[in-house]
């Protein structure tokens, strides 16, 4: 039987990369490292090369009033919560796909785009940049789309909180494989 002889450095990066939630530094998050990244993440596989994506990058300097902005779509009494919540992190990424006219397409989309986003985050870690993918509320909701200008066949996919970080968080156990690992077998 053939056998990896030993762990690759692309193997240890997907283990080791974590999703960074908290405890940004303040080294900004220049848009141009963003573009760099994502010049190498946007040869994610892509079904009929549709590339679906589009990004929306929110830095340092716009922060304060995007996060304004959408923390103005939540009821009153969340509001101040939701915006230091988005103030937190030290730029974001809008990640955008287009919805496709069919569920095939729409879940070729979906799929092709969590591919750039999961490339986006390996890349991002290695350069020692932090990344959590954010599906909070205010993604699906149609006052953001339309403060976003997300158009009829486009949805959000998800923000990515991005910052510099100075503490790895714990890494969380996945469950053992072979709880999730079957062959098929014809009776
Ligand atoms: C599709 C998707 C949506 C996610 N949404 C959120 C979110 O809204 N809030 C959050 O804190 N983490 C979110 N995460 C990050 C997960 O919580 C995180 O990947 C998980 O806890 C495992 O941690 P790790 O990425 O450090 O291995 C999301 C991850 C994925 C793949």
């Amino acid at each position: 039987m053939q056998m990896i002889k030993q762990q690759s450095e692309l193997a240890k990066l997907i283990r080791e990369r974590r999703s960074i939630k908290k405890g940004y530094n303040n080294k900004m998050v220049k848009k141009e490292i963003v573009t760099q990244l994502l010049e190498d993440a946007i040869w994610a596989p892509t079904h009929g090369m549709r590339q679906p994506w589009r990004f929306i990058f929110v830095g340092e300097n716009q922060k304060r009033e995007f996060a304004k902005k959408i923390a103005s779509t939540y009821p009153e009494e969340k509001q101040e919560n939701r915006e230091s919540y988005l103030n937190e992190p030290n730029a974001i990424l809008v990640v955008i796909m287009e919805k496709g006219d069919n569920q095939k397409k729409q879940d070729e989309n979906f799929g092709a785009t969590a591919c750039l986003i999961q490339n986006f985050q390996l890349l991002a870690w290695e350069q020692g940049l932090g990344v959590v993918w954010k599906t909070n509320p205010h993604i699906y909701d149609p006052n953001v789309e339309e403060i976003l200008q997300v158009q009829e066949n486009e949805r959000i996919v998800g923000f990515l909180h991005m910052g510099y970080f100075d503490e790895q968080p714990e890494k969380k156990e996945r469950i053992p494989l072979r709880e999730k690992f079957t062959t098929f077998h014809v009776e």
